[in-house]
């Protein structure tokens, strides 16, 4: 496919930041390196930083310190129109009374190409958006997940070296989004663009992306994949924003004799994953184990429980099919979750210990 010719640059972000002239910091000093070819969604609450990064990136706004690099070349100071970069936003910002073709011929036109290559890239590009029978349509007679498709197309029309996307489907329903969101991908994927990628819909993230930058207060918690970020969260926020979490706090992280750790807790020690080091800095630290990793045990000699073992009343039960949702209270009143699909949970009022696999736990700052 000879839209694949597109030359995939990286975005290093280098000590990024910026405080507008209200004094509000939009964005703490942060790094990040998105590679070449690469889908990065930029994920976080409302009000966390994640346009104003995508803006920064764009050049739509200046930092105030820190440098922005598209593949060796340092943009900081590079204007919008010389960054080549493509934007898809939430409204379509498609000309109305053009025709679906003139619409994607319309950059290549501000760019000067030929007649000739005008017209054999709109084809191309018609072809890449599965919309070749709607070329000589009026764009408001396509619905919404067609003009997003349009809006797409007409970004990477002149082949950027980036895409950038600011929650293009918001506008959309469910149905759609997933539609949309798979065609996106699969352009990505065929043209080997970097995108880099709003979203506040952490499933979204999930299926589009090779790799998310986690945001909360204008700075970057976390930048990993979406199995590192939900299996290995650094943090307390990224862990409870990914989904259910068990938060155990660390009293204190120990060596046992065979070298692995444990973590000393005041529900007693907890053995941290095989090959799992003492991580940097001086800070306090808190257990994380999803509920689905989570087991409810009863027997009736404690020494037959598997480690950690962690005694709890079972407070409530809710059935919801495929699954049940507990919650259990430990004797200092601290309330957990199990999760169970496979077996069927104690009763409620009856006392239980709280098991899981060393392996099934993650440390993250508190
Ligand atoms: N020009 C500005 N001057 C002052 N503060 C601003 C300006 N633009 C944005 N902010 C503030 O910066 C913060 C981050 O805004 P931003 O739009 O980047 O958040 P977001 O994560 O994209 O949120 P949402 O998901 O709601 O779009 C917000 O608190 C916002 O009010």
């Amino acid at each position: 496919m000879s839209s694949g010719d597109i030359q995939s640059n990286g975005i290093a972000i280098q000590g990024l930041g910026l405080t507008f002239p209200n004094g509000w910091v939009g964005l703490k000093p942060s790094d990040l390196h998105i590679a070449g070819g690469s889908f990065c969604t930029l994920l976080g609450p409302s009000g966390s930083g994640k346009t104003t990064l995508l803006r920064t990136i764009a050049g739509l706004i200046t930092p105030t310190s820190g440098r922005v690099f598209i593949g060796t070349r340092d943009v900081t100071r590079v204007s919008v129109q010389e960054r080549n970069i493509g934007f898809v936003f939430q409204s379509y910002a498609l000309f109305p009374t053009m025709s679906v073709a003139e619409n994607i011929e319309y950059p290549l036109r501000v760019h000067k190409w030929s007649a000739t290559d005008r017209t054999a890239r709109v084809k191309e590009i018609l072809d890449l958006i599965e919309l070749p029978a709607f070329a000589g349509r009026a764009v408001g007679e396509l619905s919404g997940g067609q003009q997003q498709r349009v809006a797409i197309g007409r970004a990477i029309a002149y082949r950027p070296s980036l895409l950038l996307l600011d929650e293009p489907m918001g506008a959309l329903d469910r149905r759609l989004r997933q539609q949309l969101g798979a065609d996106l991908r699969d352009i990505q994927q065929r043209t080997g663009i970097t995108a880099v990628y709003v979203t506040h819909d952490q499933e979204e993230a999930f299926i589009l992306s090779d790799r998310i930058a986690i945001m909360n207060h204008g700075e970057i918690l976390q930048y990993a994949t979406p199995d590192e970020l939900y299996f290995h969260p650094t943090s307390r926020f990224v862990a409870e924003f990914l989904g259910e979490a068990n938060l155990i706090d660390v009293v204190e992280l120990r060596s046992c004799e065979k070298g692995a750790l444990v973590a000393i807790t005041s529900y007693g020690a907890v053995p941290l994953p095989a090959g799992m080091t003492v991580p940097g800095g001086s800070g306090e630290r808190v257990l994380i184990v999803r509920p689905e990793d989570v087991e409810l045990v009863t027997a009736p000699d404690r020494s037959d429980i598997p480690t950690p073992g962690i005694p709890v009343t079972i407070d409530n039960v809710r059935f919801l099919g495929s699954r049940s949702l507990v919650t259990v209270s430990t004797a200092d009143g601290k309330r957990l979750r199990v999760e169970c699909s496979k077996w069927r949970p104690p009763n409620a009022d009856t006392t239980a210990y709280l098991t899981w696999q060393p392996s099934a736990v993650a440390l993250a700052d508190r």
